[in-house]
């Protein structure tokens, strides 16, 4: 059951976002230079207190719209509104602010958290690194956190490989929280979770939402998961939006042939892709955690 889709106005809206990365073709680093388009006009709009699910296979570039979202990265043309303004000219303590606004939770919590920081350290540092008050000291502040993602707030002078898969993930809910962010994206944040673990974060995720009124931007290429948390949906292939709707409606008539194939092909994913789309999201995700952390 996902709540059902309540009436409220857009949060953030992306309008003709272009990302041109710089590549090597064959030959490797002796290759020739060209240009890849992975994300060609993509226009999404995210409400205030729902969850927007980007879903579409693998390369069909969800994260580098999530990160453009996000200004984790910067984009090649096109523009995000928040809150009235254009995020992609966004610096200095604009950009903070838009920092504390706009958060992410990666897809492998092991390698988006620093290993050698305790669990405070972690959800205190990004308040610390903006130069802002911890509200009633880090102790108090990160046990109540804890709390409210569910985890036992005595661990909070554990480190991250002292957690399992999704009470490490909890953490990094807990980090993204700490800064009292609108908008989370959850770039593929429970795929690397087992099945049942899915669920429990899925589950900690709609409460916060119900509670505390997140929007999230779902990265996801299981529809599964989709299913149980998405208000909307919209479909990228090939770095474009082919499709976007209210889920209900998507998943009983889809109306692009990209979606209904995708639709029939999700018990086909083979293992192999899944694997190393797995190991590009570790590499990018352990250069963003280093990046956030420091
Ligand atoms: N930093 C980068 N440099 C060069 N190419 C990139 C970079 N990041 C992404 N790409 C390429 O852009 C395209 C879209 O990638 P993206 O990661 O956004 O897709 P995705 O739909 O999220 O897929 P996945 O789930 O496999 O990550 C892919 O062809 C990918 O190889």
């Amino acid at each position: 059951m996902t709540p059902a889709v309540p009436e409220s106005q857009v949060l953030l809206t992306a309008r003709g976002l272009v990302k041109e990365f710089s590549v090597r073709g064959q030959g490797g680093a002796f290759g020739r230079k060209r240009v890849l388009r992975a994300v060609d006009g993509v226009d999404v709009e995210l409400r205030a207190g729902q969850t927007l699910a980007l879903v579409g296979e693998s390369g069909s570039g969800k994260s580098t719209t999530a990160r453009l979202v996000a200004r984790l990265l910067e984009v090649t043309s096109g523009t995000v509104e928040f809150q009235g303004e254009d995020v992609t000219r966004l610096s200095g303590a604009a950009l903070h602010r838009f920092r504390s606004e706009v958060q992410v939770v990666f897809q492998d919590p092991y390698s988006s958290l620093n290993p050698r920081h305790t669990v405070e350290r972690i959800v205190t540092a990004p308040l610390m690194y903006q130069g802002r008050p911890i509200p009633g000291g880090a102790r108090a502040f990160t046990r109540a956190l804890m709390e409210r993602v569910g985890l036992d707030p005595d661990h909070s002078e554990r480190h991250p490989a002292q957690f399992s898969g999704g009470q490490a993930q909890r953490i990094g809910i807990a980090r993204a929280l700490a800064v009292g962010p609108k908008v989370v994206v959850c770039d593929e944040a429970v795929s690397a979770l087992d099945v049942s673990v899915q669920a429990q974060v899925i589950n900690l995720l709609r409460r916060l939402q119900r509670e505390e009124g997140y929007s999230y931007l779902f990265i996801a290429h299981d529809l599964a998961v989709v299913r149980q948390i998405a208000h909307r949906v919209a479909v990228m292939h090939q770095g474009r939006v082919v499709e976007t709707g209210e889920r209900d409606a998507l998943f009983a008539s889809p109306g692009h042939d990209y979606t209904r194939a995708l639709l029939a092909a999700v018990p086909r994913i083979r293992p192999e892709w899944e694997a190393a789309r797995r190991a590009r999201a570790r590499t990018r995700e352990t250069a963003e955690g280093k990046r956030e952390t420091t």
